[in-house]
């Protein structure tokens, strides 16, 4: 369990103040992955510096399980520090060192013995899929496969919290979700917290239970993923299921409705059962369906033709668990 509460960072540029971290707070259950999502400027950066203890907040708290990370001495903070394994953009390893050296460096630091270490890293190295790379050299290994040694690296002190900051922003697509599926395989077998940052959400809907969007220093919407997917106007849910910014240009005339449904409506003929109930031809402008945080999520914009019985089909629409919002055309 991570446990943020109320941190402030306020930086001095000459007379002139920057708040970078204006009041997070945040929890996360152990064993969870939330995703902390949020533009160029929002924070996201300052958020890891305190969170891994490289910057001291200005005020508030981190504290993982029951010990607090924020008020640990200087000579306390390298061991503060194991508790969280980090995982980078790049992953940052030492090229003059081969993949199972790199992996045993942080154990070398704690003075581990050398049989030790080597039990360790050759079984981080097969829970990463690279037990037949251990000789090998940073340079000789793909982007992929260096940032599963980085996530090697970042487990070999056993750490309760795996934060990883925009962990595939440098890789490509089929590489960026075999790297996620790792994350979540190893969240499973190893029952650990994991805080993903990133600015792209389709890492949150791959592997995030729940969700913050950061703004300004502030998390301004966050909650399980299936909660902020059915929160209609939310921001979260107009990134998670998404429709086109731009209606066609020339729309028949009528009422523009977005629908926003899920679990077992999502996979119900809407539709149709309003085509049939209320005798209304519907015309259908924009869907997208998705499973998201282990539900099924549809989001529809239809067009209702001049005369419809808007209310009675309103009404009949949220009475069935559907959220209406009406649209101009
Ligand atoms: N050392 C610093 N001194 C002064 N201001 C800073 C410092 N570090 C960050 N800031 C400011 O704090 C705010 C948040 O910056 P931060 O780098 O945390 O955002 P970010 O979300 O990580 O952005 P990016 O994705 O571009 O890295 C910005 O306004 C930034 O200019």
């Amino acid at each position: 369990m991570i446990t943020v509460t109320d941190l402030r960072k306020v930086y001095r540029q000459g007379e002139r103040e920057v708040i970078a971290l204006d009041g997070v707070t945040l929890s996360v259950p152990t064993g969870s992955i939330h995703g902390i999502i949020g533009h160029s400027g929002a924070g996201k950066s300052t958020l890891v510096r305190c969170l891994t203890l490289l910057d001291r907040p200005t005020s508030g708290t981190v504290a993982i399980g029951d010990k607090e990370l924020s008020s640990v001495s200087d000579a306390e903070l390298l061991n503060a520090r194991r508790s969280i394994g980090m995982v980078f953009q790049h992953a940052n390893l030492f090229d003059s060192r081969t993949t199972f050296q790199n992996v045993a460096f942080p154990l070398e630091l704690t003075g581990t013995p050398k049989a030790a270490i080597a039990v360790k890293v050759n079984d981080l190295l097969n829970l990463v899929g690279l037990g037949a790379f251990a000789d090998a050299y940073p340079a000789q290994l793909s982007g992929g496969q260096k940032q599963r040694v980085g996530i090697a690296r970042a487990l070999a002190t056993d750490p309760d919290v795996l934060l990883c900051d925009e962990p595939t922003s440098a890789l490509d697509p089929k590489t960026t979700d075999e790297i996620l599926d790792l994350v979540k395989d190893l969240r499973d077998r190893l029952g650990i917290t994991v805080l993903v940052i990133t600015h792209e959400m389709d890492v949150v809907k791959r592997i995030c239970n729940s969700v913050s969007l950061l703004e300004a220093g502030r998390i301004v919407e966050h909650g399980a993923l299936a909660e902020v997917v059915a929160r209609p106007g939310g921001r979260l849910s107009a990134a998670l299921l998404p429709l086109p910014g731009i209606m066609p240009e020339e729309l028949p005339a009528g009422l523009v409705l977005d629908l926003l449904y899920s679990g077992d409506q999502a996979a119900a003929p809407v539709i149709s059962d309003i085509t049939r109930r209320f005798d209304v031809d519907v015309n259908v402008l924009a869907g997208s369906v998705e499973s998201l945080g282990g539900a099924q999520f549809a989001h529809l914009r239809i067009l209702l033709p001049v005369g419809s019985d808007v209310p009675a089909i309103k009404a009949h629409l949220s009475a069935n668990g559907i959220a209406v919002t009406s649209k101009e055309a």
